[in-house]
């Protein structure tokens, strides 16, 4: 095995696809580009968040459903206006055989214009709200840009919910629910940690009403990344589709439906993966490690006797039995001709939280000796307590490492208030708040002005490589301190008064 060849920090785009091609999570789709291969170390990822939020939404009332994966021109012409941006992205399928189809479908890129025309038929009284259904599936968006493992592919797997509601206010209620789901995926299972917040009029959702957003950040490059969105979609499709339920209030008088929709896709397993990762290669939080102690025995050299040799075995059967029971996902490392050294290297690239090694000498203490993935640490644990300290040193892990990321990111998120600290915030991997008026037209020019192109630098003779100019990445539901009344946009261009703080960056 050769561990992963470039460092996180010199080269951080190839040491992301080298960490995700060896700990076997990912495989390239060579025969088309931008498609990908989720193995098993991926899939146990995903599933242990599929099921996290199953049985959250369930308990909200959601219920499942699986619609199909094509789409008619002809629903998709009912959303025209804002899908036609999206037109380049469109996956048609045109032959069946070799006849033309009559009329081409779409492959779904999310699926509003497929469900919505039965949402209509089967949304009939208010009794049949709140309506609520969610699907998991994959979707096909024929990304233009660079695609990515997990970051940017041309399909994904994710989940998309789609309720309606009788009221505005019912439907806010709930997306914000979904939205703090979201937010305990990121934090409490994936331990990365997230800014809760509003996209602006340019960054939002153009079919629907307003969006809300998780925001990640990735220390690595200070970019902002965005995690996860809950929608509220206003009348806008109920509109579109004829969604509507008599009035409760007032016989015969229709009301359009308030609808949400809500996604989360496997673009969260590439962010925890660039935040967790090392140079050794993946991190793991055990929540979402499918093996969390890997046991690798040590010391078994050839002046052991057999009877050691034997009673050793017996032992660290034992201790695997123990874990397991315990609730510890346990597995051994028995492979013939291998060193101890290189099993280490292997299971640490593999990104498994905590190694035990256990050897005679472990055994004659009565002792197993333990190495952290995250820290390195190394220590002892009495054999006797390893049911506890096993499962409590594996909450301590999952626990520093979302301590560390929230640290990092909020040493990273910086209020800035004169605009010529801007740029040199952002070249700091900073992601920044500022005070904004929230107009669209600003928030373009703010791209244009934060973008440098090269050549602009001070001293020509170093050509300063070109810097993508920061986009906004939400409007904090937690605002870093109160906007003192009467202040200006950030914006030396913009005289209007500023809102409020937005966060805005580089991002993905
Ligand atoms: O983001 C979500 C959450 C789950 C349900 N859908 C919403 C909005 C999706 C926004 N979106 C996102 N991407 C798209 C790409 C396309 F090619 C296209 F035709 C349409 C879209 C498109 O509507
Ligand atoms: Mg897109």
């Amino acid at each position: 095995i050769i561990g992963i060849t470039v460092s996180k920090q010199d080269n951080f785009s190839q040491w992301y696809q080298e960490v995700v091609l060896k700990a076997e999570m990912i495989e390239y789709y060579n025969e088309i580009s931008g498609f990908f291969i989720m193995r098993p170390a991926t899939m146990y990822i995903w599933n242990v968040i599929r099921k996290w939020f199953t049985a959250e939404i369930e308990a909200l009332g959601v219920d499942e459903t699986n619609f199909p994966m094509f789409l008619s021109a002809k629903s998709l012409e009912k959303e025209k206006d804002h899908v036609e941006g999206f037109a380049p992205e469109l996956a048609w399928v045109t032959k069946a055989g070799d006849k033309n189809l009559e009329v081409p479908v779409a492959v779904r890129p999310t699926s509003e214009a497929v469900m919505y025309p039965y949402y209509a038929k089967w949304i009939r009284s208010h009794r049949d709200l709140p309506f609520r259904l969610n699907q998991w599936n994959s979707v096909v968006r024929w990304e233009a840009k660079q695609t990515t493992p997990f970051l940017r592919a041309r399909e994904f797997l994710w989940q998309e919910g789609h309720t309606a509601h009788l009221t505005e206010k019912l439907a806010g209620e709930e997306v914000l629910q979904i939205l703090e789901l979201y937010a305990r995926i990121y934090e409490e299972i994936l331990a990365v940690p997230v800014v809760r917040g509003k996209k602006t009029e340019n960054e939002k959702f153009a079919g629907g009403y307003y969006t809300t957003t998780v925001e990640g950040y990735i220390p690595s490059n200070g970019r902002g990344i965005q995690g996860a969105t809950s929608h509220c979609l206003g009348q806008n499709f109920s509109k579109m589709f004829d969604i509507t339920v008599e009035d409760p209030a007032e016989k015969g008088k229709h009301i359009n439906v308030w609808q949400n929709s809500w996604g989360l896709s496997t673009r969260v397993i590439g962010v925890m993966v660039m935040i967790h990762g090392d140079d050794k290669g993946l991190v793991l939080p055990p929540r979402i490690s499918k093996i969390q102690v890997i046991i690798v025995p040590v010391g078994i050299t050839k002046s052991v006797t057999e009877e050691v040799k034997a009673s050793h075995a017996a032992q660290l059967q034992d201790i695997k039995k123990t874990l397991l029971s315990a609730g510890v996902r346990t597995d051994e490392d028995q492979r013939e001709g291998y060193t101890p050294a290189w099993k280490f290297n292997d299971w640490e690239l593999k990104g498994v939280p905590l190694r035990i090694e256990f050897g005679p000498k472990d055994a004659a203490k009565e002792v197993v000796s333990y190495a952290r993935r995250d820290t390195g640490e190394k220590g002892t644990i009495p054999i006797a307590e390893i049911d506890t300290k096993v499962p409590e040193l594996l909450e301590t892990i999952q626990k520093d490492l979302y301590t560390k990321a929230k640290a990092s990111f909020d040493e990273h998120r910086v209020v800035v208030e004169d605009w010529e600290k801007v740029v040199p915030a952002l070249d700091a991997k900073n992601v920044v708040l500022i005070p904004f008026c929230q107009e669209p037209k600003c928030e373009d020019k703010i791209k244009d002005l934060t973008t440098t192109k090269h050549d602009e630098s001070p001293d020509a003779s170093v050509p300063q490589a070109p810097s993508m100019g920061m986009k906004s990445l939400c409007i904090p539901f937690e605002q870093p301190k109160q906007l003192v009344e009467g202040t200006k946009c950030l914006n030396p261009e913009c005289q209007a008064t500023a809102q409020s703080y937005v966060m805005f960056g580089r991002s993905y």
